[in-house]
């Protein structure tokens, strides 16, 4: 009976919609007036020493076990937890327990390759053709692969990159933005990822294209460059160094660029303070932690940066993952023939999309474009925007 009283409390004050809870024992309760927006049914109580443990590991657990179903829209569900001050979803403890992380170069590999090696034929069902695994860009289009070859091209503009000159890409997952930069802008390109399947993949898209004397990619840490470079792009990487690297990861870029440089660094922020979610960091990204986008701004300046531009892509990453969970769903026969038929692996690679989607619609979380230069001004950019959108190269 106290576990039944602790759920009422805990769902009474979760939502800012109205929502219908079918308890374990058979009754239903409603909370909120109006047609109910969600349907939840608990099968089994969780036990609340989880619950206060970590929120986010014991709700994610038991709906990765089935103990939690949830129907009507999950993105929808997870928006109206966030814009109720009294949720769960918003105590400290569940967002920001962050226990201490470890990134040497070892751990790091580790982490990458437990996400990024689970295999490209898995990637390859539900990213779109050109495995881009970050936030696309839909500027006059509702089409994935359209809208990330758009982004693709919106950062590379965002550079003003001139011929013959040479980009670093660090974290260049499956390679579409260094290869873009090398056989469409002429730029001459190293790739770096710690994922082996990325590099290998890659490596055979350079033979492909014929791009052996523009092109290189690497099996390497971030960490361990020793030259310099005119232009750096590093999108969806930062997510991954951790709190305690943010300061030597932009001290990197800061290293790598050459004087009068421009870098373009991309990737997801949150709005007051960083963010760390046990549940996101047990079972999909270990390692991860989402920095403040204030946070890099300090890390920026104090490493010598100049802060040129930024640009806010929330709503893209919301409207990205919506593709991506929808490609997932709809090819779940094909993700079954190569991951095998495991419910826990579906339903938690599900939640990790449909949640982010609702974490990105509800302005929990963002995704900051940060153009920097290296310099007293940024002498390399023209002094307005209006060169970004030329649609010359
Ligand atoms: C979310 S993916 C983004 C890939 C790509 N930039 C894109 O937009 O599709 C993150 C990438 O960062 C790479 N990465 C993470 N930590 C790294 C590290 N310490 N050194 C080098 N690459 C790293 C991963 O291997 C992966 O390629």
């Amino acid at each position: 009976m106290f576990e039944k009283t602790f759920f009422k409390t805990f769902f009474k004050h979760g939502f800012d919609e109205p929502i219908k809870v079918n308890y374990w024992d058979g009754k239903s309760e409603q909370y909120g007036d109006g047609e109910p927006k969600a349907v939840i049914t608990m099968k089994e109580p969780i036990p609340i020493k989880d619950i206060r443990k970590n929120a986010s590991i014991a709700l994610g657990e038991a709906y990765m076990d089935g103990k939690i179903e949830v129907e009507g829209s999950m993105e929808d569900l997870i928006v109206a937890a966030y814009r109720k001050s009294t949720s769960f979803i918003r105590d400290h403890k569940y967002i920001n327990f962050l226990p201490k992380q470890n990134h040497n170069e070892s751990t790091s590999k580790k982490d990458i390759q437990s996400h990024y090696d689970i295999g490209n034929d898995f990637y390859k069902i539900w990213l779109d053709k050109t495995m881009t695994y970050s936030c696309a860009y839909f500027d006059d289009t509702d089409d994935l692969y359209e809208a990330q070859v758009k982004k693709v091209h919106h950062i590379i503009k965002k550079l003003n990159p001139q011929p013959g000159r040479t980009l670093l890409d660090i974290g260049c997952g499956w390679g579409t933005l260094m290869l873009t930069a090398a056989k469409e802008y002429d730029l001459k390109v190293v790739g770096v990822t710690l994922s082996q399947e990325q590099c290998d993949y890659v490596n055979s898209q350079i033979e492909k294209l014929g791009l052996q004397d523009k092109a290189e990619v690497r099996l390497q840490d971030y960490r361990d460059l020793d030259e310099q470079f005119d232009y750096i792009t590093s999108v969806g990487m930062f997510e991954h160094v951790g709190k305690e690297n943010l300061d030597e990861y932009f001290g990197c870029v800061a290293k790598y660029l050459k004087e009068h440089g421009v870098a373009l660094i991309h990737g997801i922020t949150r709005q007051q303070g960083g963010a760390f979610n046990g549940w996101i960091n047990k079972y999909i990204f270990p390692g991860g932690y989402v920095p403040g986008m204030t946070e890099n701004l300090d890390h920026i300046v104090d490493n010598g940066l100049q802060i040129s531009d930024l640009e806010s892509l929330r709503r893209h990453y919301q409207r990205t993952l919506e593709h991506w969970d929808k490609n997932f769903n709809d090819h779940i026969d094909e993700v079954k023939e190569v991951m095998g038929d495991d419910e826990r692996f579906l339903r938690m690679w599900d939640l990790y999309l449909k949640t982010c989607a609702g974490s990105f619609k509800a302005g929990n979380i963002d995704v900051m474009q940060y153009l920097l230069s290296k310099g007293p001004s940024g002498q390399e950019l023209p002094m307005t925007r209006d060169y970004m959108y030329k649609e010359d190269k």
